[in-house]
């Protein structure tokens, strides 16, 4: 069994900063889920926890590939982590960014060349696998983020925000790569867009007050959501007419508890 599992995790910035999650237990088997939450609610800390990048104030994150425990570097071997902002080399070409990426990544050196060829296809980026990374534009740039990410065939694969900057079309062809791509891994992906997260993935967590709530499907935090809203919807008629998205059900939650 495959699984990623946060452990009575609790985060914070500063050893004198209130905690911003707080004895978090969570367990996620294979798929694609959406991590939602408001501006300021956590998303890119608890990604980079995840990540390893930050540590947690306490607990432990694990994760289990077909039953054996992945740790260290033997993790990192398995990790993809797109970042929101990004980090490149701008002087570098393309190519070559992702060829050192791949060194850091422990790639075994007689594959690189072919792994870089087939990521560079793979994102739409191969006409400019020599330019340098400044004069990519910011569409390209995020599609290299990821194809960065996805180098070492990841298992567990977080991603902040990773459709930001990127068309319709080029969302569309990104999301559907990396439904290919994720096969029986462990994908999560923030995203303050719920419109975007309904569309695409399977099951969604909430970061709220401190919680990570879920996961749920988008339909069952409809309904969870919806509760008592459609009541009101129903007597005010305007929900009857159609099914609302999981942002009108959202919405309606928020300015309620606001009032
Ligand atoms: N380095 C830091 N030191 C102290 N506090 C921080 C640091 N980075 C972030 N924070 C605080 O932690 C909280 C969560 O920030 P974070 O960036 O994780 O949220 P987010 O959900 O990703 O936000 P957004 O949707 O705006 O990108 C915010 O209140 C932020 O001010």
């Amino acid at each position: 069994m495959t699984r990623f599992e946060l452990c009575g995790v609790s985060v914070r910035h500063t050893a004198s900063a209130p905690w911003l999650f707080e004895d978090v237990e969570l367990a996620l088997s294979p798929g694609i889920y959406g991590l939602f939450g408001p501006n300021g609610s956590g998303k890119t800390t608890l990604l980079e926890c995840m990540a390893g990048i930050r540590p947690f104030g306490a607990g432990e994150a694990r994760f289990v590939l077909r039953d054996s425990p992945l740790a260290g570097k033997r993790l990192r071997e398995r990790l993809g982590y797109v970042s929101q902002q990004f980090a490149f080399y701008e002087e570098m070409r393309a190519d070559r960014y992702l060829t050192y990426v791949a060194g850091m990544k422990l790639i075994p050196s007689h594959l690189i060349a072919d792994r870089v060829t087939e990521v560079l296809e793979s994102f739409g980026l191969a006409d400019y696998r020599k330019f340098r990374i400044r004069s990519l534009s910011t569409g390209q740039r995020r599609r290299l983020s990821i194809a960065q990410a996805m180098l070492n065939d990841p298992h567990l694969l977080l991603m902040d925000e990773p459709l930001e900057g990127l068309d319709t079309e080029e969302r569309a062809n990104v999301m559907e790569r990396l439904l290919e791509l994720a096969g029986d891994g462990v994908v999560i992906m923030a995203s303050h867009i719920l419109t975007e997260i309904e569309h695409w993935v399977e099951q969604v967590l909430f970061l709220s007050d401190g919680r990570v709530e879920g996961p749920k499907t988008p339909r069952q935090w409809k309904s969870a959501l919806l509760h008592e809203d459609v009541l009101d919807g129903a007597a005010s008629g305007s929900w009857s007419e159609w099914e609302p998205t999981l942002e009108d059900v959202y919405l309606a939650q928020m300015r309620r508890r606001r009032r």
